[in-house]
């Protein structure tokens, strides 16, 4: 087991999708996260859990710019991007999948897609889209905020899919959701996985997460108290003893 020090220098930074280290965020003058470290390797799935109020929300927001860093920094694909702009950090293939539906509810279907999409690659960015998720061709001239939560979900996490995405950092994607709903976007998350795009994934359904994932983080009270395998969280106690029961 390998739960600390954290060593984020162990292959060369250009191998790492994204590298945060000694990161410390808060709001205002609380401080939420204190020297957090983590790797995600380029192609690989990396699973983020935690007890409420960890924090996790917290970091995946501070890597995609939404949360201004006190301390440490983030580099994505070997680029420092720690004070970039989250739109600029998007642009750069970084795609962060709220927790939530994460969609413009008075908007059409086909008009969050092509919200998502890059300029002059509309047409294209629907297609791959519902060929995703075939559902959502049926449905593109819907209001987006009138279509069941499990639909809602599956056009949030299109917006992966209809630009050229390098990570996804995703919260919660199957909160809320039925089982069917739940397999369906582990199956478009396996499919981008294995197509090589890189994950940072933070989901409640542990199993189901680590499942997938080819590396484990535990935070806790801002910090964090374990990385390793997958199979060596979930074996045991283990994973209680870091976690909680
Ligand atoms: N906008 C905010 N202003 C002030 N404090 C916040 C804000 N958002 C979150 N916090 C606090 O930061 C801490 C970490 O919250 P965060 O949502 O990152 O945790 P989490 O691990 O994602 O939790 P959960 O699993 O419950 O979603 C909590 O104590 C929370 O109350």
């Amino acid at each position: 087991m390998s739960q600390s020090p954290i060593d984020t220098t162990s292959a060369p930074e250009n191998d790492a999708a994204l590298l945060v280290s000694d990161l410390s965020v808060g709001y205002g003058q609380t401080d939420v996260l204190r020297g957090v470290s983590l790797r995600v390797d380029a192609g690989s799935v990396t699973a983020l859990v935690g007890p409420n109020g960890a924090g996790k929300t917290t970091l995946l927001r501070a890597v995609s710019g939404l949360l201004p860093v006190k301390e440490g920094s983030v580099q994505f694909f070997g680029d420092d991007v720690t004070r970039l702009e989250p739109f600029r950090r998007a642009q750069q293939g970084l795609c962060h999948i709220p927790e939530g539906r994460a969609v413009y509810r008075s908007l059409t279907v086909r008009e969050n897609l092509q919200l998502q999409a890059s300029p002059d690659r509309e047409t294209e960015a629907i297609e791959r889209a519902v060929a995703a998720f075939p559902i959502l061709g049926d449905r593109l001239g819907q209001q987006a905020g009138t279509m069941s939560g499990g639909e809602q979900q599956m056009l949030a996490m299109a917006a992966a899919y209809v630009r050229d995405v390098r990570l996804i950092v995703v919260d919660e994607p199957s909160l809320g959701l039925s089982p069917v709903m739940v397999d369906k976007i582990y199956e478009f998350l396996g499919a981008m996985a294995t197509g090589g795009t890189a994950l940072l994934l933070i989901d409640q359904f542990v199993d189901r997460a680590m499942a997938m994932a080819d590396a484990a983080y535990v935070m806790r009270r801002g910090e964090i108290v374990f990385d390793g395998e997958p199979a060596t969280l979930m074996a045991g106690d283990v994973f209680d003893h870091y976690v909680g029961g």
